[in-house]
């Protein structure tokens, strides 16, 4: 076991910077985030449009690496990793849901939730697949291939596929973003009762107040910073804080300079 159970904490960043570029175009997209996200919480990832959302997730998740400041996943500091050991870790110790489900045409719905595991070439726990097959309702659609399925059916297989091997965090980004609203409800339903039913760790990027308020906390982000976080968030109140960061935003540009 490779999660850090001493204190709890799936993955973190510390003082994380990003810098995109140089001299004229240089943007800061991090620009020193510190956060931990707790093995069995779900997490949203909120702000403003460029607030470093995805940046600060893809380099939570070892896709992307930080200019400087510390990545964790579980006890391992990414920056030591090699690339071959950083693919390795992804595979196995990390879950993605993409806004585009990203299945493989080809495959069928259970050779698509098990394909990280024979990729690595380890077996899937098929107590465990068998569980989430029924958590994610597609029985019946087992040996349908992606096309054949509804856009949320599939975004189904894919949250199926990124917890199936276990991993110690479940990264999404947007997991909604192609669905409507009922499918998407499903699938943040889904995504909730992972965390607390199987205790896995859901970290979600997301625009979507709605989205959010399936989280168990909040974090906002605005120009690389983490500027605020909310416990028990209610669209509402996330669509609330949201404005106000439109409201600052107004007031700087009446400005004059
Ligand atoms: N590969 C890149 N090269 C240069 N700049 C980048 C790159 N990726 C992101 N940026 C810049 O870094 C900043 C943060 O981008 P990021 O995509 O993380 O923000 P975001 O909050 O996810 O935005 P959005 O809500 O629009 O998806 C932005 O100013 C963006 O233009």
């Amino acid at each position: 076991m490779t999660t850090d159970l001493s204190t709890g904490i799936a993955a973190r960043v510390i003082d994380a910077v990003k810098v995109y570029g140089t001299g004229d175009t240089e943007v800061r997209a991090l620009d020193g985030v510190s956060v931990d996200f707790h093995v069995g919480r779900f997490t949203a990832i909120m702000g403003p449009s460029g607030s470093g959302k995805s940046t600060l997730m893809h380099c939570a998740a070892g896709l992307d690496t930080l200019t400087s400041g510390e990545a964790h996943i579980g006890g391992t500091e990414l920056s030591a990793l090699s690339d071959k050991r950083l693919t390795l870790l992804r595979r196995e110790r990390v879950g993605f849901v993409f806004q585009a489900f990203n299945l493989l045409p080809t495959l069928t719905v259970a050779e698509n939730i098990t394909l990280p595991q024979d990729l690595s070439g380890t077996r899937a726990d098929p107590a465990w697949t068998d569980t989430l097959i029924d958590v994610v309702g597609l029985r019946d659609r087992l040996h349908h291939r992606p096309s054949e399925l509804s856009g949320g059916q599939q975004q189904r297989v894919a949250v199926a596929r990124a917890f199936a091997g276990r991993p110690e965090v479940v990264f999404a980004d947007e997991p909604t973003g192609n669905l409507d609203s009922q499918s998407g409800e499903e699938v943040l339903g889904l995504l909730g009762r992972a965390v607390h039913q199987m205790d896995r760790t859901v970290v979600m990027v997301t625009h979507d107040p709605v989205a959010a308020a399936h989280a168990d906390e909040v974090i906002f982000l605005a120009d690389g910073r983490l500027v605020d976080r909310m416990e028990g968030p209610t669209a509402e109140r996330v669509l609330d804080r949201l404005k106000a960061f439109d409201h600052g935003r107004t007031r700087q540009e009446e400005v004059p300079t």
